[in-house]
Protein backbone atom coordinates (compact mmCIF):
# COMPACT_ATOMS: atom_id res chain seq x y z
CA UNK A 1 0.00 0.00 0.00
CA UNK A 2 1.30 3.15 -1.09
CA UNK A 3 3.47 5.16 1.96
CA UNK A 4 1.42 7.61 3.29
CA UNK A 5 3.15 11.52 3.89
CA UNK A 6 1.61 13.21 6.89
CA UNK A 7 2.41 17.22 7.90
CA UNK A 8 1.68 16.38 11.79
CA UNK A 9 3.10 14.65 13.92
CA UNK A 10 0.91 11.05 14.31
CA UNK A 11 1.03 10.88 17.90
CA UNK A 12 -1.17 10.91 20.71
CA UNK A 13 -0.02 13.86 23.49
CA UNK A 14 -1.78 15.68 25.66
CA UNK A 15 -0.45 19.06 27.62
CA UNK A 16 -3.34 20.69 29.05
CA UNK A 17 -5.88 19.16 31.17
CA UNK A 18 -8.90 18.93 28.69
CA UNK A 19 -10.46 20.52 27.63
CA UNK A 20 -7.49 23.12 28.06
CA UNK A 21 -8.11 26.94 28.86
CA UNK A 22 -8.10 28.23 25.22
CA UNK A 23 -10.91 25.53 24.77
CA UNK A 24 -12.61 26.98 27.71
CA UNK A 25 -12.47 30.44 26.71
CA UNK A 26 -14.52 29.55 23.29
CA UNK A 27 -16.76 27.84 25.20
CA UNK A 28 -17.69 30.79 26.82
CA UNK A 29 -17.92 32.81 23.54
CA UNK A 30 -19.82 30.08 21.90
CA UNK A 31 -22.61 29.96 24.66
CA UNK A 32 -23.26 33.57 24.26
CA UNK A 33 -23.36 33.42 19.99
CA UNK A 34 -23.50 29.78 19.37
CA UNK A 35 -27.63 28.18 19.52
CA UNK A 36 -27.52 25.68 22.41
CA UNK A 37 -29.36 23.58 19.93
CA UNK A 38 -26.01 22.83 17.71
CA UNK A 39 -24.09 19.84 20.28
CA UNK A 40 -20.78 18.79 20.01
CA UNK A 41 -19.00 15.50 20.89
CA UNK A 42 -16.06 16.87 22.77
CA UNK A 43 -15.26 20.01 24.69
CA UNK A 44 -12.49 20.95 22.91
CA UNK A 45 -12.00 23.37 19.59
CA UNK A 46 -9.66 21.86 16.45
CA UNK A 47 -6.78 24.10 15.39
CA UNK A 48 -5.46 21.38 13.17
CA UNK A 49 -5.62 18.26 11.73
CA UNK A 50 -4.20 15.21 9.73
CA UNK A 51 -3.96 11.96 9.15
CA UNK A 52 -5.41 10.32 12.58
CA UNK A 53 -4.96 13.30 14.42
CA UNK A 54 -6.98 16.31 15.59
CA UNK A 55 -4.67 19.23 17.57
CA UNK A 56 -6.79 21.67 19.49
CA UNK A 57 -6.59 24.97 20.13
CA UNK A 58 -3.99 24.12 23.16
CA UNK A 59 -2.04 22.02 21.60
CA UNK A 60 -3.46 18.47 22.62
CA UNK A 61 -3.20 16.14 19.75
CA UNK A 62 -6.03 13.78 19.84
CA UNK A 63 -6.25 10.17 18.07
CA UNK A 64 -9.45 10.57 15.56
CA UNK A 65 -11.59 7.82 15.39
CA UNK A 66 -14.67 9.71 13.76
CA UNK A 67 -13.51 11.20 10.75
CA UNK A 68 -15.84 14.26 11.01
CA UNK A 69 -18.86 11.47 11.24
CA UNK A 70 -17.54 9.23 8.45
CA UNK A 71 -16.07 12.12 6.36
CA UNK A 72 -12.34 12.67 6.03
CA UNK A 73 -11.48 9.69 4.98
CA UNK A 74 -8.71 10.75 2.38
CA UNK A 75 -7.50 13.07 5.61
CA UNK A 76 -8.54 16.21 6.99
CA UNK A 77 -5.90 18.36 5.40
CA UNK A 78 -5.01 15.88 2.52
CA UNK A 79 -2.42 17.74 0.20
CA UNK A 80 -4.06 16.89 -3.32
CA UNK A 81 -7.43 18.11 -1.98
CA UNK A 82 -6.10 21.47 -0.19
CA UNK A 83 -4.08 22.07 -3.56
CA UNK A 84 -7.16 21.63 -5.70
CA UNK A 85 -9.39 23.62 -3.27
CA UNK A 86 -6.86 26.54 -3.44
CA UNK A 87 -6.34 26.69 -7.35
CA UNK A 88 -10.25 26.63 -7.99
CA UNK A 89 -10.96 28.98 -5.46
CA UNK A 90 -8.13 31.08 -6.75
CA UNK A 91 -10.20 30.94 -10.29
CA UNK A 92 -13.80 31.18 -8.97
CA UNK A 93 -16.12 30.19 -6.00
CA UNK A 94 -19.38 30.65 -7.21
CA UNK A 95 -20.93 31.32 -10.46
CA UNK A 96 -24.21 28.70 -9.68
CA UNK A 97 -24.25 26.14 -12.15
CA UNK A 98 -28.11 27.16 -13.34
CA UNK A 99 -26.86 30.38 -14.52
CA UNK A 100 -23.04 29.82 -15.54
CA UNK A 101 -22.14 26.08 -15.39
CA UNK A 102 -18.42 24.86 -15.41
CA UNK A 103 -16.97 21.61 -16.03
CA UNK A 104 -16.16 20.67 -12.78
CA UNK A 105 -19.70 19.33 -12.03
CA UNK A 106 -19.95 17.62 -15.39
CA UNK A 107 -16.72 15.72 -14.16
CA UNK A 108 -18.39 14.94 -10.87
CA UNK A 109 -21.08 13.17 -12.63
CA UNK A 110 -18.97 11.42 -14.65
CA UNK A 111 -16.87 10.19 -11.97
CA UNK A 112 -19.93 9.13 -10.06
CA UNK A 113 -21.53 7.23 -13.15
CA UNK A 114 -18.30 5.23 -13.23
CA UNK A 115 -18.08 4.73 -9.71
CA UNK A 116 -21.66 3.45 -8.53
CA UNK A 117 -22.86 0.24 -8.96
CA UNK A 118 -24.17 -1.14 -12.42
CA UNK A 119 -23.41 -0.64 -15.91
CA UNK A 120 -26.45 1.48 -17.12
CA UNK A 121 -26.66 4.57 -18.28
CA UNK A 122 -26.70 6.90 -15.03
CA UNK A 123 -26.97 10.83 -14.32
CA UNK A 124 -26.51 12.62 -11.54
CA UNK A 125 -27.27 16.00 -9.28
CA UNK A 126 -25.11 17.73 -7.16
CA UNK A 127 -26.35 19.05 -3.75
CA UNK A 128 -24.36 20.43 -0.40
CA UNK A 129 -26.02 17.80 2.08
CA UNK A 130 -26.79 14.17 2.38
CA UNK A 131 -30.63 15.62 3.72
CA UNK A 132 -30.98 17.45 0.59
CA UNK A 133 -29.57 14.53 -1.57
CA UNK A 134 -32.35 11.94 0.15
CA UNK A 135 -34.85 14.67 -0.08
CA UNK A 136 -34.30 14.76 -3.80
CA UNK A 137 -34.10 11.21 -4.59
CA UNK A 138 -37.67 11.05 -2.88
CA UNK A 139 -38.63 13.91 -5.41
CA UNK A 140 -37.71 12.43 -8.19
CA UNK A 141 -39.32 8.79 -7.56
CA UNK A 142 -42.52 10.41 -6.80
CA UNK A 143 -42.57 12.30 -9.86
CA UNK A 144 -41.27 9.19 -11.86
CA UNK A 145 -43.48 6.82 -10.52
CA UNK A 146 -46.40 9.16 -10.09
CA UNK A 147 -46.67 7.51 -6.75
CA UNK A 148 -46.49 9.46 -3.06
CA UNK A 149 -45.99 6.98 -0.56
CA UNK A 150 -42.19 6.54 0.57
CA UNK A 151 -40.73 3.70 2.89
CA UNK A 152 -38.10 3.63 5.68
CA UNK A 153 -37.03 1.29 8.21
CA UNK A 154 -36.14 1.12 11.83
CA UNK A 155 -33.30 2.47 13.22
CA UNK A 156 -33.01 5.10 9.68
CA UNK A 157 -30.99 8.13 9.98
CA UNK A 158 -31.75 10.35 6.51
CA UNK A 159 -31.39 13.82 8.09
CA UNK A 160 -32.70 16.72 9.80
CA UNK A 161 -34.88 18.67 7.19
CA UNK A 162 -38.92 17.60 7.53
CA UNK A 163 -38.91 14.85 5.13
CA UNK A 164 -35.23 13.28 6.62
CA UNK A 165 -36.82 13.49 9.62
CA UNK A 166 -39.97 11.86 8.57
CA UNK A 167 -37.53 9.29 7.63
CA UNK A 168 -35.46 9.52 10.48
CA UNK A 169 -36.84 6.54 13.47
CA UNK A 170 -35.33 8.09 16.77
CA UNK A 171 -36.99 10.87 17.82
CA UNK A 172 -34.98 12.21 20.44
CA UNK A 173 -32.70 14.33 19.47
CA UNK A 174 -33.72 14.76 16.03
CA UNK A 175 -37.34 14.62 15.41
CA UNK A 176 -38.61 15.93 19.88
CA UNK A 177 -41.00 18.70 18.77
CA UNK A 178 -40.15 20.15 15.51
CA UNK A 179 -43.02 18.10 13.94
CA UNK A 180 -45.41 18.05 12.36
CA UNK A 181 -43.58 15.83 9.99
CA UNK A 182 -43.91 15.19 5.87
CA UNK A 183 -46.50 12.60 5.63
CA UNK A 184 -46.65 9.38 3.49
CA UNK A 185 -43.76 7.70 4.99
CA UNK A 186 -44.13 4.86 6.49
CA UNK A 187 -41.40 2.58 9.28
CA UNK A 188 -40.97 -1.12 8.15
CA UNK A 189 -39.27 -3.65 10.15
CA UNK A 190 -34.97 -3.87 9.62
CA UNK A 191 -33.07 -6.70 9.76
CA UNK A 192 -31.29 -5.88 12.78
CA UNK A 193 -29.43 -9.71 13.46
CA UNK A 194 -28.38 -9.12 17.00
CA UNK A 195 -31.78 -7.78 18.38
CA UNK A 196 -33.96 -9.94 15.82
CA UNK A 197 -35.28 -13.76 16.54
CA UNK A 198 -32.34 -15.83 16.68
CA UNK A 199 -31.96 -17.22 12.93
CA UNK A 200 -34.19 -15.14 10.74
CA UNK A 201 -32.64 -15.14 7.30
CA UNK A 202 -32.04 -11.65 5.51
CA UNK A 203 -35.09 -12.92 3.13
CA UNK A 204 -37.28 -14.47 6.04
CA UNK A 205 -37.08 -10.16 7.32
CA UNK A 206 -37.11 -9.13 4.02
CA UNK A 207 -40.41 -11.11 3.60
CA UNK A 208 -41.61 -9.93 7.10
CA UNK A 209 -41.16 -5.60 5.49
CA UNK A 210 -42.51 -6.89 2.24
CA UNK A 211 -45.86 -8.53 3.83
CA UNK A 212 -46.33 -5.39 5.96
CA UNK A 213 -46.30 -3.01 2.84
CA UNK A 214 -48.43 -5.32 0.87
CA UNK A 215 -50.77 -5.24 3.28
CA UNK A 216 -50.42 -2.15 4.78
CA UNK A 217 -49.92 0.00 1.85
CA UNK A 218 -50.10 -1.80 -1.30
CA UNK A 219 -47.30 -2.10 -3.34
CA UNK A 220 -48.75 -0.07 -6.49
CA UNK A 221 -48.77 2.71 -3.71
CA UNK A 222 -45.30 3.36 -3.24
CA UNK A 223 -42.73 5.50 -4.50
CA UNK A 224 -39.36 4.74 -3.16
CA UNK A 225 -37.84 2.40 -0.93
CA UNK A 226 -34.77 4.10 1.44
CA UNK A 227 -32.59 2.05 3.11
CA UNK A 228 -28.78 2.30 4.30
CA UNK A 229 -27.03 -0.66 3.16
CA UNK A 230 -25.15 -0.33 6.86
CA UNK A 231 -27.28 1.85 9.05
CA UNK A 232 -25.27 4.79 10.78
CA UNK A 233 -26.89 6.52 13.37
CA UNK A 234 -28.88 3.92 14.21
CA UNK A 235 -26.31 1.83 15.10
CA UNK A 236 -24.19 0.57 12.13
CA UNK A 237 -26.38 -2.19 12.02
CA UNK A 238 -25.29 -4.88 9.46
CA UNK A 239 -28.56 -6.30 7.99
CA UNK A 240 -28.43 -10.74 7.36
CA UNK A 241 -27.02 -11.25 4.02
CA UNK A 242 -29.98 -11.19 1.78
CA UNK A 243 -32.00 -8.65 2.93
CA UNK A 244 -31.18 -6.04 0.74
CA UNK A 245 -31.02 -8.21 -2.73
CA UNK A 246 -34.35 -9.67 -1.06
CA UNK A 247 -36.03 -6.04 -0.72
CA UNK A 248 -34.21 -4.71 -4.18
CA UNK A 249 -35.60 -7.21 -6.37
CA UNK A 250 -39.00 -7.49 -4.70
CA UNK A 251 -38.73 -3.47 -5.03
CA UNK A 252 -37.90 -3.60 -8.91
CA UNK A 253 -40.62 -6.26 -9.95
CA UNK A 254 -43.32 -3.63 -8.06
CA UNK A 255 -41.75 -1.16 -9.78
CA UNK A 256 -40.87 0.92 -6.75
CA UNK A 257 -37.63 2.99 -6.69
CA UNK A 258 -35.20 1.02 -4.50
CA UNK A 259 -32.91 4.16 -3.26
CA UNK A 260 -29.82 3.29 -1.29
CA UNK A 261 -28.42 5.94 1.45
CA UNK A 262 -24.84 5.75 1.03
CA UNK A 263 -24.36 9.26 2.91
CA UNK A 264 -22.09 7.19 5.27
CA UNK A 265 -21.13 4.24 3.96
CA UNK A 266 -19.96 5.22 0.43
CA UNK A 267 -16.86 6.64 -0.72
CA UNK A 268 -14.86 3.66 0.49
CA UNK A 269 -15.60 3.46 3.94
CA UNK A 270 -16.63 -0.04 4.03
CA UNK A 271 -13.93 -1.77 1.88
CA UNK A 272 -15.78 -1.02 -1.45
CA UNK A 273 -16.48 2.37 -3.33
CA UNK A 274 -19.88 1.69 -1.77
CA UNK A 275 -21.52 -1.03 0.41
CA UNK A 276 -24.49 -1.59 -1.74
CA UNK A 277 -21.53 -3.88 -3.65
CA UNK A 278 -20.81 -6.69 -0.57
CA UNK A 279 -24.63 -7.67 -1.13
CA UNK A 280 -24.73 -7.71 -5.21
CA UNK A 281 -27.16 -4.94 -4.98
CA UNK A 282 -27.68 -2.39 -7.50
CA UNK A 283 -30.00 0.59 -6.43
CA UNK A 284 -31.83 2.74 -9.12
CA UNK A 285 -31.05 6.02 -7.06
CA UNK A 286 -28.37 6.33 -4.27
CA UNK A 287 -27.20 9.41 -2.14
CA UNK A 288 -23.77 10.21 -1.55
CA UNK A 289 -22.31 12.66 0.97
CA UNK A 290 -19.55 12.75 3.70
CA UNK A 291 -16.35 11.00 2.05
CA UNK A 292 -17.12 11.77 -1.47
CA UNK A 293 -15.08 15.57 -1.38
CA UNK A 294 -12.60 15.18 1.79
CA UNK A 295 -14.25 17.52 4.04
CA UNK A 296 -15.90 20.12 1.56
CA UNK A 297 -19.54 20.16 1.43
CA UNK A 298 -20.89 17.77 -1.67
CA UNK A 299 -23.77 15.69 -1.93
CA UNK A 300 -25.37 14.01 -4.54
CA UNK A 301 -28.19 11.78 -6.10
CA UNK A 302 -26.84 9.23 -8.99
CA UNK A 303 -28.99 6.79 -10.75
CA UNK A 304 -30.61 5.39 -13.67
CA UNK A 305 -31.25 7.92 -16.41
CA UNK A 306 -34.88 7.47 -16.88
CA UNK A 307 -35.46 8.59 -13.23
CA UNK A 308 -33.37 11.37 -13.17
CA UNK A 309 -34.55 12.69 -16.56
CA UNK A 310 -38.07 12.12 -16.09
CA UNK A 311 -37.97 15.66 -14.17
CA UNK A 312 -38.73 18.81 -16.10
CA UNK A 313 -36.24 21.18 -16.74
CA UNK A 314 -36.08 23.51 -13.79
CA UNK A 315 -37.23 20.94 -11.34
CA UNK A 316 -33.98 20.06 -10.26
CA UNK A 317 -31.41 22.36 -8.42
CA UNK A 318 -30.48 24.92 -5.74
CA UNK A 319 -28.15 28.01 -5.42
CA UNK A 320 -25.22 26.35 -3.77
CA UNK A 321 -25.42 22.75 -5.34
CA UNK A 322 -22.03 21.71 -6.56
CA UNK A 323 -20.21 24.41 -5.25
CA UNK A 324 -17.06 24.40 -7.74
CA UNK A 325 -14.92 24.17 -5.20
CA UNK A 326 -16.35 21.52 -3.33
CA UNK A 327 -15.99 19.52 -6.76
CA UNK A 328 -12.78 20.34 -7.26
CA UNK A 329 -12.01 18.72 -3.64
CA UNK A 330 -14.36 15.90 -4.73
CA UNK A 331 -12.75 15.17 -8.02
CA UNK A 332 -8.93 15.18 -5.92
CA UNK A 333 -10.68 12.98 -3.37
CA UNK A 334 -12.04 10.48 -6.22
CA UNK A 335 -8.34 10.39 -7.25
CA UNK A 336 -6.54 10.09 -3.73
CA UNK A 337 -8.94 6.91 -3.41
CA UNK A 338 -6.86 5.71 -6.19
CA UNK A 339 -4.00 6.58 -5.67
CA UNK A 340 -4.02 5.33 -1.93
CA UNK A 341 -6.06 2.05 -2.57
CA UNK A 342 -8.49 3.68 0.46
CA UNK A 343 -10.91 0.67 -0.01
CA UNK A 344 -7.67 -1.56 0.57
CA UNK A 345 -7.13 0.43 3.58
CA UNK A 346 -10.26 -0.44 4.79
CA UNK A 347 -10.42 -3.55 4.46
CA UNK A 348 -7.14 -4.01 6.77
CA UNK A 349 -8.49 -1.92 8.98
CA UNK A 350 -11.21 -4.31 9.37
CA UNK A 351 -8.77 -6.61 9.22
CA UNK A 352 -6.93 -5.44 12.18
CA UNK A 353 -9.56 -4.21 14.43
CA UNK A 354 -12.12 -6.52 14.38
CA UNK A 355 -10.73 -9.74 15.91
CA UNK A 356 -9.43 -6.96 18.89
CA UNK A 357 -12.80 -6.19 19.18
CA UNK A 358 -13.88 -9.52 19.57
CA UNK A 359 -11.81 -10.36 22.34
CA UNK A 360 -12.26 -7.37 23.94
CA UNK A 361 -15.82 -8.92 24.38
CA UNK A 362 -14.74 -11.90 25.45
CA UNK A 363 -12.88 -10.07 27.91
CA UNK A 364 -15.59 -7.71 29.50
CA UNK A 365 -18.89 -9.55 28.90
CA UNK A 366 -20.54 -6.06 28.28
CA UNK A 367 -20.62 -6.07 24.68
CA UNK A 368 -23.66 -7.54 23.19
CA UNK A 369 -22.21 -7.54 19.56
CA UNK A 370 -19.44 -7.19 17.46
CA UNK A 371 -20.62 -5.64 13.78
CA UNK A 372 -19.18 -3.72 10.95
CA UNK A 373 -17.48 -3.57 7.21
CA UNK A 374 -14.30 -1.79 6.52
CA UNK A 375 -13.20 1.19 9.03
CA UNK A 376 -17.57 1.45 9.38
CA UNK A 377 -17.07 -0.87 12.99
CA UNK A 378 -18.90 -0.86 15.91
CA UNK A 379 -19.62 -2.64 19.32
CA UNK A 380 -23.49 -2.77 21.09
CA UNK A 381 -22.94 -2.18 24.98
CA UNK A 382 -25.07 -4.36 27.07
CA UNK A 383 -26.18 -4.78 30.28
CA UNK A 384 -26.74 -8.69 31.77
CA UNK A 385 -30.03 -9.40 30.71
CA UNK A 386 -28.64 -8.23 26.83
CA UNK A 387 -30.83 -4.69 27.67
CA UNK A 388 -29.22 -1.61 26.14
CA UNK A 389 -26.65 0.24 27.77
CA UNK A 390 -26.26 4.01 26.67
CA UNK A 391 -24.61 5.04 30.09
CA UNK A 392 -21.60 3.02 29.44
CA UNK A 393 -21.12 3.73 25.93
CA UNK A 394 -21.16 7.37 27.67
CA UNK A 395 -18.82 6.68 29.97
CA UNK A 396 -16.60 4.66 27.55
CA UNK A 397 -16.76 7.67 24.88
CA UNK A 398 -15.62 10.28 27.58
CA UNK A 399 -12.83 8.42 29.65
CA UNK A 400 -11.32 7.70 25.79
CA UNK A 401 -11.58 11.22 25.25
CA UNK A 402 -10.32 12.23 29.16
CA UNK A 403 -7.09 9.84 27.55
CA UNK A 404 -6.96 11.89 24.26
CA UNK A 405 -9.24 9.58 21.47
CA UNK A 406 -12.30 11.00 19.85
CA UNK A 407 -14.63 8.62 20.09
CA UNK A 408 -18.27 8.04 18.59
CA UNK A 409 -21.43 6.61 19.74
CA UNK A 410 -24.93 6.00 18.45
CA UNK A 411 -27.80 3.87 17.91
CA UNK A 412 -31.13 3.74 18.95
CA UNK A 413 -30.63 3.14 22.09
CA UNK A 414 -27.66 5.17 22.24
CA UNK A 415 -25.51 1.85 23.48
CA UNK A 416 -22.97 1.51 20.14
CA UNK A 417 -19.35 2.98 20.39
CA UNK A 418 -18.52 3.30 16.54
CA UNK A 419 -15.25 3.29 14.79
CA UNK A 420 -14.54 5.48 11.71
CA UNK A 421 -11.19 6.30 12.05
CA UNK A 422 -9.80 8.52 8.97
CA UNK A 423 -8.92 5.48 6.09
CA UNK A 424 -5.54 7.28 5.86
CA UNK A 425 -4.84 6.82 9.55
CA UNK A 426 -1.50 4.57 10.23
CA UNK A 427 -1.71 1.42 11.65
CA UNK A 428 0.86 2.03 14.93
CA UNK A 429 -2.14 5.31 15.92
CA UNK A 430 -4.87 2.98 14.79
CA UNK A 431 -3.72 0.36 17.05
CA UNK A 432 -3.13 3.01 19.97
CA UNK A 433 -6.59 4.14 19.70
CA UNK A 434 -8.07 0.68 20.42
CA UNK A 435 -5.46 0.05 23.11
CA UNK A 436 -7.03 3.09 24.70
CA UNK A 437 -10.79 2.15 24.01
CA UNK A 438 -9.43 -1.16 25.64
CA UNK A 439 -8.30 0.61 28.38
CA UNK A 440 -11.11 3.13 28.91
CA UNK A 441 -13.98 -0.20 29.03
CA UNK A 442 -12.05 -1.62 31.11
CA UNK A 443 -12.11 1.37 33.35
CA UNK A 444 -15.99 2.64 32.81
CA UNK A 445 -16.66 -1.14 33.93
CA UNK A 446 -14.92 -0.49 36.64
C1 LIG B 1 -27.13 7.72 6.11
C2 LIG B 1 -27.23 9.21 6.24
N1 LIG B 1 -28.10 9.86 5.44
C3 LIG B 1 -28.24 11.22 5.53
C4 LIG B 1 -27.49 11.95 6.42
C5 LIG B 1 -27.66 13.46 6.47
O1 LIG B 1 -26.52 14.06 5.92
P1 LIG B 1 -26.23 15.59 6.27
O2 LIG B 1 -25.08 15.96 5.37
O3 LIG B 1 -25.88 15.65 7.75
O4 LIG B 1 -27.49 16.34 5.94
C6 LIG B 1 -26.56 11.30 7.26
C7 LIG B 1 -25.75 12.12 8.24
N2 LIG B 1 -25.25 11.41 9.38
C8 LIG B 1 -24.65 12.22 10.39
C9 LIG B 1 -25.63 13.18 11.03
C10 LIG B 1 -25.05 13.87 12.22
C11 LIG B 1 -26.05 14.80 12.88
O5 LIG B 1 -26.64 15.64 12.17
O6 LIG B 1 -26.23 14.66 14.11
C12 LIG B 1 -26.43 9.89 7.18
O7 LIG B 1 -25.57 9.23 7.98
Amino acid sequence: MTEIAYRLPQRRQLVTALPGPRSQALAARRKAAVAAGVGSSVPVYAADADGGVIVDVDGNALIDLGSGIAVTGVGASNPAVAAAVAEQAARFTHTCFMVTPYEGYVRVAEELAALTPGAHAKRSVLFNSGAEAVENAVKIARLATGRSAVVAFDHAYHGRTNLTMALTAKSMPYKANFGPFAPEIYRMPMSYPFRDEPGLTGEQAARRAISRIETQLGAQTVAALVIEPIQGEGGFVVPAPGFLATLSEWAAAQGIVFIADEVQTGFARTGAWFACEHEGVVPDLITLAKGIAGGMPLAAVTGRADLLDAVHPGGLGGTYGSNPVACAAALATIDQMRELDLCGRARAIEAAVLPRLRDLAAETGVIGDVRGRGAMLAIELVREGGEPDADLAKAVAAEAFSRGVVLLTCGSFGNVIRLLPPLVIGDDLLAEGIDVLGESLRAAVG
